[in-house]
């Protein structure tokens, strides 16, 4: 009997709330007709979207997946065995990072040697070579053969190719988690939803492969003029380290779906797991070259940006690259979509459901260690019960499970590493000086476990006693710290939830629809959410307003960004000259 690992006997459980009920008394999404004598045990909320996992073992305890498809045994491969028994502290990963016409590859040139750290234990994992000006270039040419070839396929050829990475994501989930985990330190729990939105993304684009079309237009005489919606060409991925395997796929799934070739270069602290992506597409069937891998920093990615044979670049990082990034673009006229980061407002009014507004603004700050684009870390809460609410976000902020992020129970892993860490907890200090309140964490976190010891962990942090004007509210820290703002008017919370340069994401707790609808309108911010905060089904739009970017990920969006819209003029009679 296979079953995804447990980890220090504890069983795999998720302790979350139950979905409602859908109309058949079946508690998840699963596809009708799953259930019956088959029907699987329940263990978790159904639906779409990151967290809503609906977590199932079969009758015969095989497998839990989301979205309560059932899925056969998994064979226990030599990878799947190895991330079975993966603990913390004692990964080292050998294999050459880059990948290029379908194989794995040392650097042509670049070359300077990086440490690559686990955040866990701050134990250097593997040693990162930097890709030069050749390697790129060498990348890029293998990309654009594979193009000639994939571009020509049908978008339903395509699909096919597409729906069959999903399936070895899914069945190679495990690995993958763990091996996000070990690279970026978020909890396995994490890592694992961050794998089935990834899988997810690329079935979504395997089903819209087949439907991108342009139009037909009728013309006087006969004539008439059609569209097509063409691909790119080789479009250059760049990556942030906090969703290292899921950033990969928002931008490879829509780019390939569309028939163009990617050269991605992940984070030079998360190299890892974008490699086991190009495996994957690989074995999927993508010509070889379709999907490459070089790695570095700025300097690689700069390489990448000015490169003459590269037709589109999508970018997620911080605004000040994503500046020298549009300069790159502009140079090039190439087109550009940009993920930036983010300061966003989550607006509580006292008319809400109080449970799922602490819930809310939890899911809103301490995912991933905090380090998310999106999140709502600027709080409002209407003062009628700021007391209330506050006292509830400080009680369960406290009660977060922080430490060995391969431990099923574990809900907040470690910082990227130290560098991040000292920044985070420089704004905690700087809050401090400035008037605000720490009501609970902030500190650095040493775990018991000796080997974790060198690790990156603090305590989540509430800062209460917030202004407007502190740096803590102002700046995005991209660490677990919440800043809570008090407010009286709707009028007043709206304007000061827009006074910021950023515009990723905002939110809205309260049971009146008229109001939820009227302030997310208002809201100046690109993704908005009502009585939630962060989830992410891969079918809606996602990106930003304002310094935090434009260009969208995931949705049928996506689609208009990685392709080109050539239109044909036909002539069914005779040309009439003026000369
Ligand atoms: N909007 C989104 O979807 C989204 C998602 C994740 C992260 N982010 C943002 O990313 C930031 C954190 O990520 P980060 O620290 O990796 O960001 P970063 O800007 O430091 O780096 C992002 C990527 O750009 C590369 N890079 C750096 N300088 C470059 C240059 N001059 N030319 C080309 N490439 C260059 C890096 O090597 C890395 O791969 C936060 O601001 C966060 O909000 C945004
Ligand atoms: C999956 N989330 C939580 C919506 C994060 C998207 C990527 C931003 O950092």
């Amino acid at each position: 009997m296979l079953r995804p690992p447990s980890r220090q006997g504890e069983p795999e459980r998720w302790a979350g709330p139950r979905a409602p009920s859908r109309p058949g008394g079946h508690a998840c999404a699963c596809p009708p007709g799953w259930g019956g004598a088959r029907r699987p045990e329940v263990k978790g909320p159904g639906g779409s979207g990151a967290l809503r996992l609906c977590r199932l073992v079969s009758p015969h305890g095989e497998q839990s997946l989301p979205w309560g498809f059932p899925s056969p045994p998994l064979p226990l491969t030599p990878s799947r065995r190895l991330a079975m028994s993966s603990v913390t502290g004692t990964v080292t990963i050998h294999q050459p990072l880059n990948y290029r016409a379908g194989a794995r590859v040392q650097p042509a040139d670049g070359g300077q040697a990086e440490d690559v750290y686990e955040p866990a234990t701050g134990r250097v994992i593997t040693k990162l070579l930097s890709s030069g000006e050749k390697e790129v270039d060498l990348a890029v040419q293998s990309a654009k053969a594979a193009f000639k070839i994939w571009s020509q396929m049908s978008g339903m050829e395509r699909s096919r190719v597409l729906l069959e990475a999903a399936r070895i994501i899914r069945e190679q989930r495990e690995e993958i988690a763990t091996l996000e985990t070990i690279n970026n330190g978020k909890s396995i729990f994490e890592a694992r939803v961050d794998i089935d939105i990834s899988w997810q993304c690329l079935e979504y684009y395997a089903g819209l492969a087949g439907s991108l079309a342009g139009e037909h237009i009728q013309l006087p005489g006969g004539s008439f003029g059609y569209t097509r919606r063409e691909p790119l060409g080789v479009c250059a991925g760049i990556g942030a380290w906090n969703y290292p395997f899921q950033v990969a796929c928002w931008k490879a799934a829509p780019a390939l779906a569309c028939g163009n070739a990617m050269v991605f270069k992940p984070s030079p602290f998360t190299p890892l797991t974008v490699v086991r992506l190009a495996e994957i597409f690989t074995e999927a069937g993508v010509p070889k070259g379709l999907f490459n891998v070089v790695q570095g920093g700025a300097a690689t990615g700069q390489f990448l940006c000015h490169h003459p044979d590269v037709a589109k670049i999508s970018f997620t990082g911080s605004v000040p690259t994503g500046i020298k990034i549009m300069g790159m673009a502009a140079k090039g006229i190439k087109p550009v979509t940009l993920e930036l980061g983010g300061k966003s407002p989550l607006i509580i009014f006292s008319d809400c459901a109080l449970e799922n507004a602490v819930n809310g603004a939890l899911m809103a700050n301490f995912l991933t260690q905090g380090e998310v684009c999106c999140n709502g870390t600027r709080v409002f809460v209407e003062r009628k019960i700021l007391d209330v609410f506050t006292k509830e976000v400080v009680k369960r902020t406290q009660k977060i499970k922080i430490g060995d992020p391969l431990l099923e129970d574990t809900r907040m892993g470690a910082l990227i590493n130290r560098p991040h860490l000292d920044r985070v907890q420089g704004f905690i200090k700087q809050a401090k000086e400035q008037g605000a309140e720490v009501l609970c964490g902030g500190d650095l976190y040493v775990p018991d476990d000796p080997k974790l010891k060198n690790g990156y962990y603090m305590q989540p942090c509430v800062l209460g006693n917030c202004t407007d004007d502190m740096t803590c509210v102002k700046e995005e820290i991209f660490g677990p710290v919440m800043s809570i703002l008090p407010f009286d008017t709707e009028e007043e919370v709206v304007e000061r939830a827009n006074n910021t340069k950023f515009g990723l994401a905002g939110g809205v707790f309260t049971r009146d629809i008229q109001k939820a609808h009227r302030v997310v309108a208002a809201l100046k911010a690109g993704m908005c959410f009502i009585n939630n905060y962060n989830i992410s089904p891969v079918e809606l739009p996602f990106g930003g307003y304002k310094a935090s970017g434009f260009g969208r990920e995931n949705g049928r969006a996506a689609m208009e960004y990685y392709s080109q819209l050539k239109t044909v003029c036909v002539e069914m009679g005779d040309v009439e000259s003026v000369f």
